[in-house]
């Protein structure tokens, strides 16, 4: 029988998954046995007693910064950024009640007949009950990001850490989708990402994650049980805190 706990290192954390990865092998959406395969893996860690909030991106359906390359207004094309999230929170709900694990979605822009509006204490409580809170709709406001969504929840959530669930196993020295020669860090400082400018997560995110001094964990997500042994300080990842010793 396999080993499903995790350390008590972690109380509480933030998940934050990548939209793009949910699209699978496919082009574009939402492929519904990628989701399962993340739900899962979800399923595992708050069975193991681990507190889960959980952010979506929306990279699968619709980003705004490629609706205004087209011409579109910015802040239209953020807003429908936002409802590709809560679309993709939906589907995550669904693939995670499917296999009994019991979840709320709040959303930063109020859809009352869909799911809950955000609000902290509520959440609060939720997470205290053992459900997974979906925070979706990011921040509620155009010009951000799911990953500035990620660190604010995860400040206001009081988060021991903020898991970054993405398609590349770590920060690395340069974007390794388009430098074969990048190298992987095991640690960082939220300094050194911000002074090196290493794109893996918005620098808004990062100083946020400073600020509250909340260690940031990227790692790939793609594969089946990745984030249990991450959880476990194990599996290919990299960590960014205060410092690169403490980390
Ligand atoms: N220095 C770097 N190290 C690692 N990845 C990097 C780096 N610079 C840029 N990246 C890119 O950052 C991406 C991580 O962001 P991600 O794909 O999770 O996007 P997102 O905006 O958070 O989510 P979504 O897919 O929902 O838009 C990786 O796919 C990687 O190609
Ligand atoms: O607070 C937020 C969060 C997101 N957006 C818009 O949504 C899309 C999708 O989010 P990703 O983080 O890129 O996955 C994003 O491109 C923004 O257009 C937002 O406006 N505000």
């Amino acid at each position: 029988m396999s080993d499903t706990s995790a350390p008590q290192k972690y109380r509480r954390i933030l998940l934050k998954v990548s939209g793009e990865v949910l699209m699978g092998d496919t082009p574009y959406g939402i492929d519904t046995k990628t989701v399962q395969s993340v739900a899962d893996d979800v399923a595992e860690i708050v069975k193991s007693g681990v507190e889960l909030c959980l952010v979506i991106g929306g990279g699968n359906i619709f980003r705004g910064m490629a609706g205004a390359a087209k011409g579109m207004e910015r802040s239209s094309a953020d807003y429908m950024g936002m409802l590709a999230t809560v679309m993709n929170a939906l589907a995550m709900q669904d693939a995670l009640e499917r296999i009994g694990v019991e979840t709320r979605v709040q959303s930063a822009i109020p859809m009352a007949t869909v799911c809950e509006p955000y609000i902290r204490r509520r959440a609060q409580r939720h997470l205290e009950k053992g459900r997974v809170v979906i925070f979706a709709a990011g921040t509620g406001n155009p010009f951000f990001t799911t990953d500035t969504a990620a660190a604010l929840r995860a400040a206001e959530m009081q988060c021991d850490a903020l898991f970054k669930g993405t398609s590349v196993d770590g920060v690395y020295t340069a974007d390794p989708k388009k430098d074969p020669k990048a190298e992987r860090y095991d640690r960082l400082s939220y300094m050194d990402v911000l002074a090196k400018d290493l794109r893996v997560m918005d620098a808004s995110a990062v100083a946020l994650m400073r600020d509250s001094n909340i260690p940031i964990i990227v790692f790939s997500i793609k594969g089946r049980g990745n984030l249990l042994s991450v959880l476990r300080g194990e599996g290919t990842h990299t960590v960014v805190a205060q410092d690169r010793a403490a980390a």
